[in-house]
């Protein structure tokens, strides 16, 4: 170990109540909005190849002509009570809402920058109706912000002169203004999910950002920030240079999720995902391979079993509606939450090892244990390694409770569960009562005749 004033200030998992609360949630909407939503992955009637909310850098873009988009954002018919009924139908218990992209553009009318929706035709906040109106549906907002800012003439890549460090001071101060004044406009969010963050200018802000982090956390107790605010006074990023995690959980799973429990190192986690391959803000054509509602439950399982939330992220179009692809995925996800969600909601890793079938996931409520089956074996057995003294009293299915099954006991802490004939074509979960051996009314099933 080496002595570190700006690392990790925590070693292991948060254990209060606001975090408790974090840990619980599962499932989560990610929304990208912005002036980018306008070309929607277009310009001058060619596709940008990129992600669509990344335009501004694309060559045939000049930066100018990005930056005046500003005066066509009017999105009339935009509607937060209805983006919230969506998310509230498919199940989410937070959203995460870009209130400030790379582009510098800002959906709340900020006191530091005209470059906000308050310059813009709509001129209204954007930020403060939808926080109200998820808030309504019992939904918590976490506030996306970009460190970076392509926007703010003071932004640098790195710092190399003294103008540049004379200009990157003023940023520094405009960053921590801005930080401030949405913690103090928005009480009611929950926390900061900081993006932008990987350039040199900002890596060697460790002080600056550390002692940021600290007063927002004075300012807004309870208040969640993930491990990609920061770089500790080595440049390391997420886990400082003693290997420790910094911030209250891992925010390095971007389109990407963890296989194994051994990959998550004991913390807190979120993965956020796309629809598509690549676009987080609208892109008006979809390339490639988009995810199907079978998919995404499985990623949400999966993420849920590993003891992670699974943020799946909604692009909106420039006129405040939502792309019909994404309300038929949030409904069909929602239709799926509604018969299962005990196996998602308060879910966590439950220690049983893991099988082809699917995903074991505890509920630290109702503290059963729950299999959620995709892969049904052409056998028809699903086979179950109970972690240690731990045996099956009860397995039945969540959408059925009277379809009971009998465990056969095939070996130590080892069962088979004979699926019925007619298992469905829809990921499906049985619910496992356990009990400690030695404990339980009975020693669970005896050994197969
Ligand atoms: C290389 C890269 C940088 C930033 C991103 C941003 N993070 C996602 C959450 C989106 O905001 C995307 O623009 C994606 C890829």
């Amino acid at each position: 170990e080496i002595s570190l004033q700006h690392g990790a200030h925590r070693l292991g998992r948060r254990n209060d109540a606001d975090m408790a609360r974090w840990r619980a949630y599962g499932l989560g909407q990610f929304i990208h909005w912005g002036l980018y939503s306008i070309p929607g992955g277009e310009w001058n009637g060619k596709i940008y190849n990129g992600a669509a909310e990344w335009i501004r850098t694309w060559k045939e873009v000049s930066p100018q002509a990005y930056d005046s988009l500003i005066y066509r954002f009017n999105p009339i018919k935009f509607n937060p009570d209805s983006w919230a009924a969506v998310a509230g139908r498919m199940g989410v218990k937070y959203v995460t809402i870009t209130t400030k992209h790379h582009d510098g553009f800002c959906l709340w009318p900020s006191k530091y920058t005209n470059f906000t929706v308050a310059h813009s035709p709509y001129k209204k906040d954007i930020i403060g109706p939808l926080v109200k109106a998820y808030n309504k549906q019992g939904i918590d907002v976490i506030l996306y912000f970009s460190i970076m800012d392509w926007h703010n003439p003071d932004w640098r890549y790195d710092i190399k002169t003294r103008d540049d460090s004379i200009a990157f001071n003023r940023f520094k101060q405009f960053t921590r203004n801005q930080l401030l004044e949405l913690l103090t406009r928005y009480p009611t969010a929950k926390g900061l999910w900081f993006d932008g963050t990987w350039d040199n200018s900002w890596v060697k802000q460790a002080a600056f950002a550390d002692s940021l982090e600290t007063e927002m956390r004075k300012l807004r107790p309870g208040l969640i920030i993930g491990s990609r605010f920061r770089a500790d006074e080595y440049g390391k990023r997420h886990f400082d240079s003693n290997g420790n995690l910094m911030g209250d959980y891992e925010q390095g799973w971007e389109r990407k999720i963890p296989e194994k429990i051994e990959d998550v190192h004991g913390n807190d986690w979120d993965c956020v995902m796309t629809i598509p391959e690549n676009q987080w803000g609208y892109a008006k054509t979809w390339s490639g391979h988009i995810k199907t509602a079978d998919e995404l439950l499985e990623m949400l399982a999966k993420c849920v079993s590993l003891d992670g939330n699974f943020v799946l992220n909604f692009g909106p179009k420039p006129d405040g509606t939502l792309r019909t692809e994404e309300q038929t995925l949030a409904k069909a996800i929602g239709d799926w939450m509604t018969v299962n969600k005990e196996a998602i909601y308060n879910g966590e890793y439950a220690g049983f090892a893991k099988q082809d079938w699917g995903y074991f996931i505890k509920n630290t409520g109702t503290n059963k244990t729950y299999m959620v089956i995709f892969n049904v074996p052409v056998s028809g057995l699903l086979r179950v390694t109970t972690p240690l003294h731990t045996v099956i009293n009860k397995a039945y299915d969540l959408g059925n409770l009277t379809q009971t099954y009998t465990p056969e006991e095939i070996g130590t802490s080892t069962y088979f569960i004979h699926l019925h004939q007619q298992t469905p074509k829809k990921p499906f979960v049985i619910v496992l009562e356990t009990g400690e051996t030695g404990k339980s009314h009975g020693t669970g099933y005896e050994k197969a005749k």
